[in-house]
């Protein structure tokens, strides 16, 4: 996994501090490395134009167009006059080399925003609005310096930012790359080094980034094993039947030795799912609340009582009852419109969607500083996985999970894990990656994923 910092201006600062660097030295590294991509994945003399503010972010982009200039056919957009100190010396170091500064906005090859980073402060001005919806106007390809102008600290999005391809980030990665409004607005990204490594200019965090590695699959590595070895799940089956069902069949897909639904009445289930009308003496893990619809209070409590770990998802962020099991045996998978609910009940706060969607940090920060034993995964564009005060963050999901069942399969994922002894960070992580690394090797088109074919990729992972 990768760290993932709130701010990264305190990195700056302990790198002039403790290594001596300089902003000049930082800053011809930042722009250093989008030069070399560019080198890396572009044709000689492709036709660049640079944006640029009048801050430290334009600033990296005078210092590129330095670099760049001979080797590409390079213009300059100046959106602002250059302001800050290393905004004014670099462009002394280009006044004499001859770079055109074009009036106007045209679609190169590449774009490249150096309009805003770190430092925007306030809501875009007219200008500034209109300037980027231009650029998102043309088909060149859009590299962001930093961060995406229009995106401000803490991930959000107030009018328009510019849409990338790619965003090379300076030094470090930084939470607000990661909310849900700006998924589609920062293509892939690049993390560029100061002038230091990676390892040392970053320092301690409790924000990471899950990658691919990350994934701690159930292989089998004893054969002298049998069924009772890989654990027992009991999936609790509501009204709405479905969900339930789909949570049992990628239960037994993700390794758990046994499967049980708890049903009132018989169901056609396929032969491998046993049924039951109460929880088994062995279960290792219950999942409870897909489709659970209408439910006996005193049934639920039954379960919730017992010492068993427990997935916990959909109808049961409605319910009251829920607030006594707020505890170390629970794994919470709410989608936002049930964790708001959550945030209702449990007296945290009282939100709309779209508040939450632009804080999700925020609101899952507060949540678990107020119930430290839960383990919470946060459904959404990129889901959250948190835990006191971590927080882990899966950014693999794409449009193709957007379908009805999708969440059940999760939750079938995470209990079977459970019931075969994971811990339940470790069951969320794995779990989560599974099942968006799954569905992106879906090979069809990213509308038609049904829960099966989630399913069946699931096996061949
Ligand atoms: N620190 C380092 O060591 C390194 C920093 N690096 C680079 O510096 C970047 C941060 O630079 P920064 O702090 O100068 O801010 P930046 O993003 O250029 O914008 C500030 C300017 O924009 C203006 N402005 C703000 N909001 C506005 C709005 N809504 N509408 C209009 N104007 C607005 C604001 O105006 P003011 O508030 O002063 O009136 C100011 O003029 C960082 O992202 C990275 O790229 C790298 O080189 C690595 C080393
Ligand atoms: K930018």
């Amino acid at each position: 996994m990768q760290k993932i910092f709130d701010e990264v201006n305190s990195l700056d600062k302990r790198s002039y501090e403790k290594f001596f660097l300089t902003e000049d030295i930082l800053m011809e590294h930042a722009a250093f490395s989008i030069y070399t991509y560019i080198e890396n994945n572009f044709k000689k003399n492709s036709t660049i134009l640079i944006i640029c503010g009048s801050g430290n972010n334009g600033a990296d982009g005078l210092a590129l167009a330095r670099l760049l200039y001979k080797k590409f056919d390079i213009k300059i957009y100046l959106a602002n006059e250059p302001k800050s100190s290393m905004a004014k010396i670099q462009y002394e170091r280009i006044k004499s080399l001859d770079i055109t500064i074009s009036e106007k906005l045209f679609e190169a090859d590449i774009l490249i925003d150096c309009l805003f980073g770190t430092g925007l402060n306030r809501s875009l001005d007219e200008n500034s609005k209109t300037l980027i919806s231009k650029l998102n106007s043309f088909n060149s390809f859009k590299i962001a310096c930093d961060i995406p102008s229009g995106i401000n600290n803490v991930g959000q999005i107030e009018n328009i930012a510019f849409k990338a391809d790619v965003t090379i980030t300076m030094g470090a990665l930084k939470l607000s790359l990661f909310s849900d409004v700006v998924k589609d607005f920062i293509g892939d990204i690049q993390v560029s080094n100061l002038g230091i490594q990676r390892e040392i200019y970053e320092t301690q965090t409790n924000k990471f980034l899950l990658e691919l590695s990350d994934i701690n699959l159930p292989f089998r590595d004893k054969d002298n094993s049998h069924k009772g070895t890989f654990g027992h799940t009991n999936i609790i089956i509501g009204t709405k039947t479905g969900a339930g069902i789909i949570s049992c069949d990628s239960a037994f897909a993700f390794g758990c030795g046994l499967v049980t639904a708890i049903s009132k009445e018989d169901l056609d289930l396929p032969y491998h799912i046993m049924q039951d009308r109460k929880i088994s003496k062995n279960c290792t893990s219950i999942a409870i609340g897909m489709g659970l619809g209408e439910y006996e209070k005193n049934e639920i409590e039954k379960i919730l009582e017992t010492d068993i770990l427990k997935v916990i998802d959909a109808d049961l962020f409605y319910e009251k009852l829920l607030l006594k099991y707020l505890d170390d045996k629970v794994v919470l998978t709410p989608h936002p419109k049930e964790f708001i609910s959550l945030l209702k009940l449990t007296n945290t706060d009282e939100i709309s969607i779209e508040e939450l969607q632009n804080n999700r940090f925020l609101y899952v920060e507060k949540f678990c500083k107020k119930y430290p034993k839960v383990v919470l995964l946060l459904k959404g564009a990129n889901v959250i996985i948190a835990q006191n005060e971590e927080i882990f963050i899966n950014n693999f999901g794409r449009a193709v999970l957007s379908k009805g069942g999708s969440g059940d399969v999760l939750s079938g994922l995470i209990a079977s894990l459970l019931a075969q002894g994971y811990d339940r960070l470790e069951a969320c992580i794995t779990a989560s990656l599974a099942h968006t690394t799954a569905s992106n090797n879906y090979p069809k088109n990213n509308y038609s994923l049904s829960p099966q074919e989630l399913i069946e990729e699931i096996k061949k992972l």
